[in-house]
């Protein structure tokens, strides 16, 4: 959540102790809302059923973006008050800054109140999606110790002993790069994507897609198609190490960002930073799974909804390499 919260208003937004109060606030709303975004609704599917909804989950999901409103409204006032306060705006450079800075252009379109919406909508795309696969690949990794050992090789190779991660080594890791690509064919965080509807009636493989008919794509089974993947249910990266296949939006058999106009703007930030979270994890820490469990019985089964969870959190007990 850091990494994403210093990207765009270069703040840290949660603390390492549960009982920091300031924190808490804010990841009780990150996390509500995550929950409830993730639960099945029949009105995000047929959205003729959409006013049946539940209330109760309407009034909650409107009291978090309230808070969530208040905090980045702050972040937006404290922002203002130290740019007006700096003559020098060349360490002005965050997302905040950079939209701030169209605000300030003459005859601009934009004003606060769309960049405090921008950045709450994009909050919001970021976290539970990067989230999600960082814990999956975490799952999938401690439930395949050879998976695990031959990363950690790649790791050891890579950096020695006494190293230290950074970002420009993700691209040099071919196999942590299969790994983020493997977790994201298994449980792309939006199973569905996020639904489209045509401007106008189309001929899609003799069939007939009306004008604005919701389209659902379901990204989730073509990751696990066997008619294109060996193994579809097993995790196995190498199945990425001798392929062009890369989830950019060109090869339509792995499409978890989506693909074409729509395609995920936050790709490249995503992809980058599950790289360096995963490196960073795996090279400076050894992990047990939590209460004594064996790897062989984490609990891989997901949730159902809009977007994708695992049902069970991931409970692991690290310990400093
Ligand atoms: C593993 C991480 C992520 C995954 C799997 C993911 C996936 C997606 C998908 C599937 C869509 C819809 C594409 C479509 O329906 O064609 C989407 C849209 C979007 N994502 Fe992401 N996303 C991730 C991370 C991020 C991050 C880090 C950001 C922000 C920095 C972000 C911002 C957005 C925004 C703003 C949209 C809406 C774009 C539009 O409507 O045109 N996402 N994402």
């Amino acid at each position: 959540m850091n990494i994403v919260s210093n990207t765009f208003i270069s703040k840290d937004f949660v603390g390492y102790h549960d009982n920091d109060e300031k924190f808490k606030v804010f990841k009780d709303v990150i996390f509500g809302l995550t929950e409830e975004s993730s639960r099945l609704s029949l009105g995000d599917f047929f959205p003729l059923l959409g006013s049946f909804g539940s209330r109760g989950a309407r009034a909650r999901t409107k009291d978090r973006f309230a808070k969530l409103y208040a905090v980045f409204d702050g972040a937006i006032e404290e922002k203002i008050r130290s740019r007006d306060s700096k003559t020098d705006s060349s360490d002005c450079n965050d997302v905040l800054d950079s939209l701030l800075d169209l605000v300030n252009e003459e005859k601009s379109e934009l004003n606060r109140h769309d960049v405090l919406h921008l950045l709450i909508d994009l909050f919001i795309a970021a976290i539970d999606t990067t989230s999600s696969t960082l814990e999956w690949a975490m799952a999938e990794l401690m439930h395949n110790p050879t998976k695990l050992h031959k990363f950690r090789e790649e790791l050891q190779q890579s950096l020695g002993k006494n190293g230290e991660v950074e970002e420009s080594h993700v691209s040099k890791l071919p196999y942590l790069n299969a790994i983020v690509k493997e977790a994201l064919r298994l449980h792309p965080p939006a199973p569905m994507l996020i639904p489209h509807k045509g401007n106008d009636d189309v001929e899609l493989g003799g069939f007939t897609v009306p004008k604005n008919a919701q389209i659902l794509i379901n990204a989730w089974f073509i990751g696990r198609d066997p008619d294109i993947w060996a193994n579809p249910n097993s995790f196995e990266p190498e199945r990425f190490l001798d392929s062009e296949i890369d989830f950019k939006g060109k090869h339509f058999e792995l499409i978890p960002f989506g693909s074409g106009r729509r395609i995920c703007p936050g790709l490249p930030l995503a992809s980058r930073s599950l790289g360096f979270m995963l490196a960073s994890l795996l090279y400076h820490f050894n992990w047990k799974v939590a209460n004594g469990m064996n790897p062989e019985d984490i609990d891989m089964s997901f949730s159902y909804g809009l977007t994708s969870h695992k049902a069970q959190p991931l409970l692991l007990v690290p310990t400093k390499v």
